[in-house]
Order: C-alpha cells, then structure tokens, then sequence
C-alpha cells in the first residue's frame, strides 16, 4: 500500500473513532492535521491511548469568543507581557551565548528540538487541558464503565432527583477536570456518551432496567446543596450479585479522589468527589428549571425531596472571599462536600435510613499544618473563636515544577566555579572562602551561628541601584537584588556546612494564626527570633508567567487570596525573557507557611533575598525570608510585597492594605514608588 493511502487510512479512522463518540469530523479534522504537523506525522503518539493526545487537543482549542475577547485586551494593552524578566538560563529555544559555560553549550546543543516558538509540546496538549479545565463548568461529566438509568415519575414542586445506577461494577465517573476519550466498548455506549455529550448530562443510558432498593447496603444519596431541592442516589442491585456489598460512601470519595489523582496528575486542593456529585445535582436541577432546552422525556423520576431537604441543616455556608475565607471545620460531620458546617447541624443528624451522612476529611491538622513535612511542627491558633481553619492547599516543604516551566537541575551544568568541590566539611571554618562565596563577593552571607551578617543583611535591606531596562516605556527602574549562594551537593563540604542555611529548612517556632484584622491568616513568631534570622522559604508551584496568566483569567483562585510571587530578582543581567519562559511561584494550591505572610507597606519585620542553590543561573532561585530586626515572641511576620497601590492599570487589582504601618503606601494623599518588582496579591 502507497504511504499517502495508509495516511488516508489512518486518518479516517481517527475521523470515524471521534465522530463515534460524538466528535464531529469537522472539528476533528483541523485539529487533526495541526497535530499531524506538530508530531512530524508520528501516528504512533496520536493513535496511542484511544486517540487521547487528539481528544485531549479538541477539548483545548481555544473558544473563538475568548479568543476574540483576549485579542481585544492584547490590543487594548500591548504591555500585556507584563512579567518580561531577564534571564541567563538556556532555554529549548535559546541559542549559546559568548557568555554561557561551556557546560551549558553543549547542554544545549544536545537537546532535543522541542517546543519551538509558538508550537504546544506533548505535554501542553495534555496538560492545558488539565489546568484550563480544572474551573470549566461547561463541560460535560461522563460516563465509563456505568450504565446508568434515571427514574421515571410525575414532577412536584420540589424537584428533586433520584439518579439509580445499577451493575456490579462500581461507577467510575470521569470528572470534568480533563477531557479523555471515552473508553467506548460498544455501540450502545457509545451512543450514550454522544447523547450524554450533546445534552451535558450523563446520566442517559435508556436500556436499564430501573431497581429502586431500601436497603441502605445498597444504596446511599448525596443531598443537594443549599438551596434544599434534591439528591442524587446511587443503587445497585446486588440480587444476582450475593458477594457484592455497596461500599461506603467515604471509601468511595476516597478512592474517586485517588483515581482523579492517577489519572489527571494534578487536582485543586479542595477537590472533593463529593462536591462533584452534588454539583450534578445542582447542574441537573438548574438545567431542569431551565424553560428552554432539550427535555428528557420518560426517563426522569422527579420525587418529592425528603423532609431533611427543607430543613436549614447547614447553618452558614461561608463564602470563599470572606474574610478566613473557607473552612473545614475538624471532625464535623458535613454532607455538603466543599462547604463549611461551621458547628455543623447543631444536633440535626440526619436519620434517614437510606441516607449517609458523610463525614468530610479534615483538611488540616491544627497541632501541625505541615502534616510533618518539615523538620518542627506548625501549629494553626485561631483565637477569634469561630472554630475556621485555613482554606484547603497542599502542604509541600519545596517547590515543584508545575507544567511548562523549565528549570534544569542537572548537575553536569554546574561547573567549578559554581561549587567547592574540595571542600571538606564546613565551609565556614576555613580560613579562606570557597568558590560559593564569590557571589556574596567572595565573603559567605552567613555566621557561624546560621545568621545572615550584619553587613550583608543592613546592604539587602539598603536595596542595590533600580535597573532601567529597555522594555518598560518608560521604565521607571525596577529594584535589583543581592543573591546568596550556599554550597550543595556538588560540593566536598557536610550536610551541616555552615553556608546552608536555607536548604536545612524551618527551624524556627512559628505559628499560622487568624489575624484580628481584615487580613485573613498570617504567620508570627512563636520565640523569639534573633536579626538576620532564616524563616523560612517562599514554597510552591512553579510556573511560567504564560500559566500564571492563565490561572488569573480562569479565575481558579478569582475571589480568594491569592499567592504568586515572581522570579524576577535578576533583572541586571542579559536577555530578556519573554513570559512563556519566566518563572513565578504559586502557592495558592500547594505552599508552605510562606503562603501566610501577609503584606506590611515598608517597615516589614522580613526581608526576602534570592538564594542559588542547585542552579548557577538566575532564572530559577529560592526566595528565602529572613529577619530584619529581632522579633518577639508571638510578632506577626511580615513582608513588603512591594505593591504599588497606585498603580492603576496593573492587570491585577492590589487589596485594600491593612497593614497598620505609619508609612502604609495604600493612602490616597501619600505619593508613591511606582516601581512594582514584586506583585503579591
Ligand atoms: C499571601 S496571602 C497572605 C495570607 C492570607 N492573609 C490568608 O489568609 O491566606 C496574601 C493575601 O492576604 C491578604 N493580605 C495580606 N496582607 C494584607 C494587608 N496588609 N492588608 C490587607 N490584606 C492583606 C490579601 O488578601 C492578600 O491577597
């Protein structure tokens, strides 16, 4: 057979696959053939895992609406690129510089062609749609490996739905957060997921026969929501089935949330199974309530809500932007997956024989809130007496590589005068300084007692000469920093070498504490804690300008603190890095304690200095917090976020500042620095 027929072959079939799972062939085709282009024709990739990377790249085509709506604010602002950073660190696309090491030249030229400008490299195909998904509710949930069936019966007033699925298998939902390809194992599924698809609904096999059990070993429900309208049940009917037991509601959440976990690598933090399906519930009422649209007709069974719907059971549902924002109080037992009971149903247990009660993990535990990730513990103190907790992150003692950021680790990039080889146990004790300290001008930024120097830190605090760079117009300078180097694993020295600090982690007693003020959680002292002391580490995901972008327009974190902080310390040296290839921190999913520094305008109690550890370029550092001046036991920490609350046209609006400090910048009648190197907001 020619090649251009096997094309044709292969091509079709991809067409067809699709169209079968109610793709149409025009939407598949286009994507289709960008795919073909950007894999070099590589069949084996497209074709493998059910087509997957294809429907995985459908699914993430942009929506030509937004796509009009963001060229409109492109040409609106076309200083959009508003994290430019400058950068020394080589990059897919980079080519060597005079200035490079030689280590990092050929680095470079050994490394695989990928993600040329303007081209999605595997994982962005896949990946985008993880993330872009993650707050999509116009996607449909489907159905694998489920045949599911809705009752039928006379609609009342308080529509409420009773949703039955029945098989042995238990049901394996495929939640919203990515879009897979089906496993399709036959025709009749396949048509549901194209009916399923075309309605936003999955609940739509017609071919069940419908079971309605009493036994609460076979069947448990999900009350809906605040509105009280609703629920939504889950039954087997095991009659054929002796050695199958309906497992509890808490192991299957559990292991939902796992399988969620496997299959799309990453989840927000306060995902819970149980939220999904009382978002079905919600999505099938409103979509019921709806006067227009397609009707399901005979197949759905609209029984009157159980008593307990109408009751008030959950007493206040606290909105995410409320001052402490979200809760999950410890040991309450809540049946609206995602919100907070706050003392919970005041007594009401809810009795009724077929429906479970569910208690929702904690998810933090207030004696450690690092849940032993570092080396002391970390407890949270609300002394306001409303019994909240922090709203729910991943606790991650460093930071990890979120998508697309590229930040090389390797050691072979390090070269002799980036490490002290020869040295041999603490760099400290020597009398003469290793090659670490060259960037601290051949002096180590530390004393003996693990402190930053008195000269060093009174020099960070002073600030280095603004940069004026050439993208800004104008550029009104933006703050250089000093670096600290400490010596790492390619170098001879200990574990205990007195030039890492940083990398040993939180020493210090510290506490995460609800602030009296608007400012929600913070961080204090629970010691005292000499100057120049380390704290701890700015922790959390690490991201490209581009993605962090994308998380501010989706709005996952819209109407809650926020936790970005940028990498953008080496403004002083060469090329300029666009935002595909700068780097931020997030904390707003996983984080550490750094996350609770709240910001105070210019008399902050911290100081943040970038610190190389294991890379020798800049474009990736650790933002490292230490001491300006003694702190008391039990002083909040803060940090001067550096924002410039004048600043009208940044793209992210600055919170009203509550800092209390007399030189607080967030006052109409006190002119400001317009300078902005660091945003935190
Ligand atoms: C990194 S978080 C700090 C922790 C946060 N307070 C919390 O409860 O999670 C930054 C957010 O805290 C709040 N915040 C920090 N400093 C503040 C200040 N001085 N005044 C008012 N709000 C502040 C703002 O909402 C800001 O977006």
């Amino acid at each position: 057979m020619s090649s251009s027929n096997v094309f044709d072959e292969k091509f079709e079939a991809a067409v067809t696959k699709l169209d079968a799972i109610g793709i149409a062939r025009k939407t598949v085709s286009p994507v289709l053939t960008k795919l073909l282009e950007l894999y070099d024709y590589n069949w084996e990739y497209i074709e493998a895992d059910d087509f997957r990377v294809l429907t995985d790249a459908i699914f993430d085509e942009p929506d030509p609406k937004e796509e009009q709506k963001k060229q409109a604010n492109k040409r609106k602002n076309p200083d959009s690129d508003h994290y430019n950073k400058k950068l020394r660190a080589k990059h897919h696309s980079q080519k060597p510089t005079s200035k490079m090491h030689a280590n990092e030249k050929r680095e470079l030229a050994e490394a695989p062609p990928q993600q040329e400008a303007g081209k999605l490299c595997p994982q962005t195909v896949c990946g985008t749609v993880n993330t872009l998904q993650l707050s999509s509710s116009r996607l449909p949930i489907k159905e694998r490996n489920m045949e599911t069936s809705v009752l039928e019966d006379t609609p009342t007033d308080e529509d409420s739905l009773a949703l039955s699925v029945q098989g042995q298998d238990l049901p394996t939902f495929e939640t919203p957060l990515a879009i897979m390809s089906p496993p399709v194992q036959d025709s009749r599924h396949q048509r549901a997921y194209k009916d399923a698809h075309e309605r936003n609904i999955s609940y739509t096999s017609r071919s069940q026969v419908i079971t309605s059990s009493t036994d609460s070993s076979t069947n448990f429900e999900v009350a809906l929501s605040n509105s009280g309208t609703g629920k939504l049940s889950f039954t087997c009917n095991s009659a054929d089935h002796p050695d199958f037991h309906m497992p509890d509601m808490e192991s299957v959440c559990k292991e939902m949330e796992a399988r969620c976990l496997r299959t799309y690598k990453i989840l927000e933090p306060n995902f819970s199974f149980i939220k999904l399906l009382q978002d079905t519930c919600q999505c099938i009422v409103d979509l019921g309530h709806a006067s227009s649209g397609p009707r399901e007709s005979g197949m759905v069974q609209i029984v009157p809500a159980m008593d307990f719907l109408s009751k008030p059971s959950v007493s206040r549902v606290l909105q995410p932007n409320e001052a402490g924002s979200s809760c999950m109080p410890p040991n309450d037992h809540i049946i609206h997956g995602g919100v907070c009971s706050s003392g919970s149903f005041a007594g009401e247990q809810i009795s009724s024989s077929n429906m479970l009660v569910i208690a929702n993990r904690p998810a933090h535990d207030v004696n450690d809130i690092t849940k032993g990730e570092e080396h002391v513990s970390i407890p949270i103190i609300n002394t306001v007496g409303n019994g909240i907790l922090p709203p729910p992150f991943h606790y991650i003692p460093c930071n990890i590589i979120y998508q697309n950021a590229y930040v090389n680790l390797s050691l072979a990039r390090i070269g002799d005068e980036s490490c002290c080889s020869g040295c041999f146990g603490d760099c400290l004790a020597e009398q003469l300084p290793c090659a670490c300290a060259t960037v601290t001008g051949g002096e180590f930024a530390y004393t003996r007692d693990g402190l930053l120097k008195e000269g060093f830190l009174d020099s960070c605090v002073a600030g280095l000469p603004k940069f004026h760079c050439k993208i800004c117009n104008p550029c009104e300078g933006h703050p250089t920093k000093k670096f600290i180097k400490e010596c790492w694993s390619k170098c001879g020295c200990a574990r205990n070498c007195g030039n890492r600090v940083v990398q040993r982690g939180i020493t210090r007693q510290l506490q995460v504490f609800l602030t009296p003020g608007k400012k929600g959680w913070g961080l204090q002292a629970a010691e005292e804690i000499p100057r120049g002391a380390f704290i701890c580490e700015y922790v959390g995901e690490i991201l490209t300008n581009t993605e962090l972008d994308e998380r501010n327009t989706q709005g996952t974190s819209k109407g809650r603190h926020t936790y970005p902080t940028l990498l953008n310390a080496d403004w002083d040296t060469e090329d300029v890095l666009g935002d595909d290839h700068a780097l931020c921190l997030d904390a707003t999913f996983y984080g550490n304690v750094a996350r609770f520094i709240n910001h105070r305008c210019s008399d902050a109690n911290l100081i943040d200095i970038p610190v190389q550890i294991e890379t020798p370029d800049r474009h990736y550092y650790h933002v490292a917090f230490f001491t300006k001046r003694k702190i008391e036991p039990f002083e909040e920490l803060t940090w001067d976020y550096n924002i410039d609350f004048n600043d009208v046209n940044h793209p992210i609006k600055a919170f009203k500042c509550c800092c209390g400090s007399k030189h607080c910048r967030d006052k109409k009648s006190n002119p400001r620095s317009r300078s902005r190197a660091l945003v935190l907001l």
